[in-house]
Parts: structure tokens; C-alpha cells; sequence
């Protein structure tokens, strides 16, 4: 086999056209050589072509079948060829997984942050990488975290191993092209990447300066949501979510470096080798990603704002029943079309917390300062809600307003059942926006008693 160099600089090694299994949750099988694959069995004395037989779990071995997630992979040397893990020095010192009052801080005001810059000096996505908040721990296997990233620099001879949990990646400006142990993924705004714990991967930025969100989980995974009496179709389909076809590079090169982040700290190992040796693998745990231009929204046909929920897109569950670790929701363009009713999100207060990005265009609760490649965060039972323009606007619009299309915009939430810590750098950060609250400072009393209105 030929050996291929390893170093990417600009991932211009990415075909254009490359082509994927799909199917949430199903147990798929990728050859990259034909016969690369056990028959009948997945530990052989002696594997074809005398690959190493490895498997990856991402639930415990005894978990129950329909939550048991592991795949086989075959490749050419066993992950375990390393050096010593060692600590990553320079450390990295902005990625928090175990919340306390030692990192982070707590506040319920609402908080809005505008779109970082995009980096100056060379960095790539492992150091353009800070936890924004999260709750819980990644040893306790329960919590949370929200990252964003801001990188303008591909990985060179570096992967990185997420110990801690599942990433959810977002991005927001810039394609990803994701080099994994069961494949590749090209990944555009738009669409979404999901990372299991444990898999390495390595980020090639083909358009440069990129940025977008992360969120992560610890201790449980994504799914998708039931659909319950929506029927047995609609908002995101199973087949629509695309999963690498096996590739690997065999080559020899010193120096080769895994950085695993565990318990949130970044810890380095040397081997000889590319990671990406897997020929051929098997299972139902492994990376994947999703357009979100596919999603079916459902949505009010009569009347009233329905709640976010019907948008969920992915959902990791906790163990009380409609209540989620994290659920992954988005604001998608649609039609609006309800009668005599204040069509953009209701004002509220939630016992869950909500973190929000935008991907692109706008979002129809905030008519300023809620920028593409910014965020919001409002905590449990903070208030939140249309800001003063866009319900003045709403409400002088009136009643006429005919169906009409919400076009060119993605907007998303991270929504959780705990309580987020905020790191300081995240408070402190010049892209916080102090004046947030100031937005919903011009409603006014339009009560009048005595001249009840009809809608
Ligand atoms: O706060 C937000 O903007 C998110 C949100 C949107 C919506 O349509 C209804 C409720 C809700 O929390
Ligand atoms: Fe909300």
C-alpha cells in the first residue's frame, strides 16, 4: 500500500464528492478495501489482511440493547501504539467540564454576546476552542457543556480524542472537514456534526477563518425525539443523517500527536502513525452529520405560537420523562400563518435554560443586536422575549398581516433541564453585550381599563 503524507495544510486532499452511508442509529458496515470485514464473527484469530481487531464503546457493555452503542474497528495498528499521555503544555485553560464555583460563575441576567472576531495569529480548532457554560460534571457522567470556536488554522499531525463526552458541532462561518476514524465528513453552515465520546478526529478549515458553537454532553447521547402524535414522519428523518464511509491513510510518521481532552484538560501523546488507519469498520456507534435545510418543520396552522419543542431536532434524554440533558432545536425558515395572534415567540420564563446562536439571517424575537455567529444566553426562570421593535412591529402590523415566509435565516437552541455556570472569560469576554437588557426597556403599558379590545 502506498503510504500518503499525513500533514494537511490546506485539505485540499478532501474529494468534492464525497459519498456517505446514512440512517440514525442503524448498524452499518464500510469496507475500504472489499474483505476488509470479519465473516460471522468480529474478533478472529487472525483478521483479514492481517488488520487489528478494536472495538469502541459509547455505552457500558450491559447497557440495554435498544441504548447499546458500539462499533468494530479494523485497522492497521491497535490505538494503543502511543507514548505516555502527558500533559499539554502550553495547557489550554479555557475548556471547563466539571462546573463549580472555582470556574465559573452564576447569574440569572439574561446575557447576549456578539460574534467573536475571528483569530489573527495562527490557531487551530483544538485552541480556538472556550467553554462558554455548562453544568455538571464529565466524571460524574451527567452535565453538560457549550463551547464556541473561532479558528483559522487545519490540525497538523494532531488528533484529538474527546474523553469527556459527545460533541455537537455547529458551525456558523467556514466548512469543516472532518478526518475521522470511520471516515471523512465535509461539513457546511447549515449542517450539523456530531463527534462521539472517545472517537479521534482531526478539523481541516478549507475556507480559513471559521467559527461556530459546540455543544457537549456528558454521560448519555443524542437521539432523535419521539415523534408522538405527529405520526411516524416529520421533523428530522432518520435517513437523512449521513455517515462517513471508511477510509484510511497508512503511513509512517514520527511525531504524530493524539490530544485527549479528559476531565477537561488536554493531555498529549506521541506515536508513530496516523490514527486514521481504520480499513474497515462495523457497529452503530460512530461520527455523523445532518443538513438542517432537511428538517420538516411542523408548526401552527390556526392559531397561537407553538412551543420550540416541535422543533427538536436531536435529544438527549434524562431519566425523567420529557425532560432533557440537552435538546438541539432550531428556528428554521417557514411559513407563518396564524390568525389573530402574536406571531413571534411568546415573552416567558422557563424552568429549563436556553442557550441560543444564529447561524445566519435573522431571528424573529430580537429585531437588533442578535447577530449570525452571536449568542444568548436567558438561565432558568430569567425572562425573555420579544424585544421592544419587534413587538411594536408585530403589534402594528395588526391583525391584516397575511401568511408570509420566514426566508433566509437559522437560528438554534441548546436548551437543558440544569442550571448553567458561566466561565469569566465568557463574562469578561469585549464581545458581551452589557446593554442587553436595555432592549426590552421601551415596553410600555398599553393598558387601557375600560376600553377592552377584542382580538
Ligand atoms: O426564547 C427564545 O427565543 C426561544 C423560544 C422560541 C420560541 O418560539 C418559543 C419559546 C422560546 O423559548
Ligand atoms: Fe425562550
Amino acid at each position: 500500500m502506498e503510504s500518503k503524507p499525513v500533514s494537511k495544510t490546506d485539505g485540499s486532499d478532501f474529494p468534492p464528492d464525497l459519498s456517505y452511508q446514512s440512517g440514525f442509529g442503524n448498524h452499518l458496515a464500510s469496507e475500504a478495501i472489499p474483505g476488509a470485514l470479519p465473516e460471522g464473527q468480529n474478533s478472529p484469530l487472525i483478521c483479514p489482511y492481517g488488520l487489528y481487531a478494536e472495538q469502541i464503546s459509547g455505552t457500558s457493555f450491559t447497557s440495554p440493547r435498544k441504548l447499546n452503542l458500539r462499533s468494530w474497528l479494523y485497522r492497521i495498528k491497535p490505538s494503543v501504539t502511543h507514548e505516555p499521555f502527558k500533559p499539554r503544555i502550553p495547557g489550554h485553560g479555557k475548556l471547563v467540564s466539571e462546573f463549580n464555583q472555582s470556574n465559573s460563575s452564576l447569574t440569572p441576567t439574561q446575557l447576549r454576546w456578539k460574534p467573536a472576531d475571528l483569530p489573527h495569529s495562527p490557531t487551530d480548532f483544538i485552541d480556538g476552542l472556550y467553554t462558554v457554560c455548562g453544568a455538571g460534571s464529565s466524571f460524574l457522567r451527567h452535565g453538560f457543556a457549550i463551547h464556541m470556536y473561532s479558528a483559522n488554522k487545519t490540525m497538523d499531525s494532531c488528533a484529538f480524542c474527546n474523553a469527556d463526552g459527545d460533541f455537537l458541532i455547529v458551525p456558523q462561518e467556514g466548512r469543516l472537514w472532518i478526518t475521522t476514524e470511520c471516515g471523512r465528513l465535509q461539513v457546511s453552515p447549515g449542517e450539523i456534526a456530531v463527534l462521539p465520546q472517545g472517537f479521534r478526529f482531526a478539523v481541516n478549515l478549507p475556507d480559513g477563518p471559521s467559527r461556530g458553537y459546540v455543544a457537549e454532553v456528558f454521560g448519555s447521547h443524542f437521539q432523535l425525539p419521539d415523534l408522538g402524535l405527529i405520526g411516524a414522519n416529520g421533523l428530522a428523518a432518520p435517513r437523512d443523517f449521513l455517515v462517513p464511509m471508511a477510509w484510511f491513510e497508512d503511513c509512517s510518521c514520527p511525531g504524530y500527536t493524539i490530544v485527549q481532552k479528559f476531565g477537561g484538560e488536554l493531555f498529549t501523546a506521541r506515536q508513530d502513525f496516523s490514527p486514521f488507519n481504520v480499513v474497515a469498520w462495523h457497529g452503530n456507534y460512530f461520527p455523523y452529520k445532518y443538513d438542517l435545510g432537511r428538517f420538516c418543520p411542523y408548526n401552527t396552522v390556526l392559531i397561537d405560537h407553538g412551543d420550540p419543542s416541535i422543533n427538536t431536532v436531536l435529544t438527549v434524554p434524562t431519566e425523567k420523562p420529557g425532560v432533557a440533558l440537552l435538546d438541539f432545536v432550531i428556528f428554521p425558515p417557514r411559513w407563518v400563518v396564524a390568525e389573530h395572534t402574536f406571531r413571534p415567540p411568546y415573552f416567558h420564563r422557563n424552568c429549563m435554560s436556553e442557550f441560543m446562536g444564529l447561524i445566519r439571517g435573522g431571528y424573529e424575537a430580537k429585531a437588533d443586536g442578535f447577530l449570525p455567529g452571536g449568542a444568548s444566553l436567558h438561565s432558568c426562570m430569567s425572562p425573555h422575549g420579544p424585544d421592544t421593535k419587534s413587538y411594536e412591529g408585530t403589534i402594528a402590523r395588526g391583525n391584516e398581516a397575511g401568511p408570509y415566509r420566514i426566508a433566509d435565516t437559522m437560528a438554534f437552541m441548546f436548551e437543558s433541564s440544569l442550571i448553567p455556570r458561566i466561565c469569566p472569560w465568557a463574562l469578561d469576554s469585549p464581545f458581551m453585550d452589557p446593554n442587553y437588557y436595555e432592549c426590552w426597556l421601551g415596553l410600555r403599558s398599553h393598558f387601557k381599563p375600560g376600553s377592552r379590545r377584542k382580538s
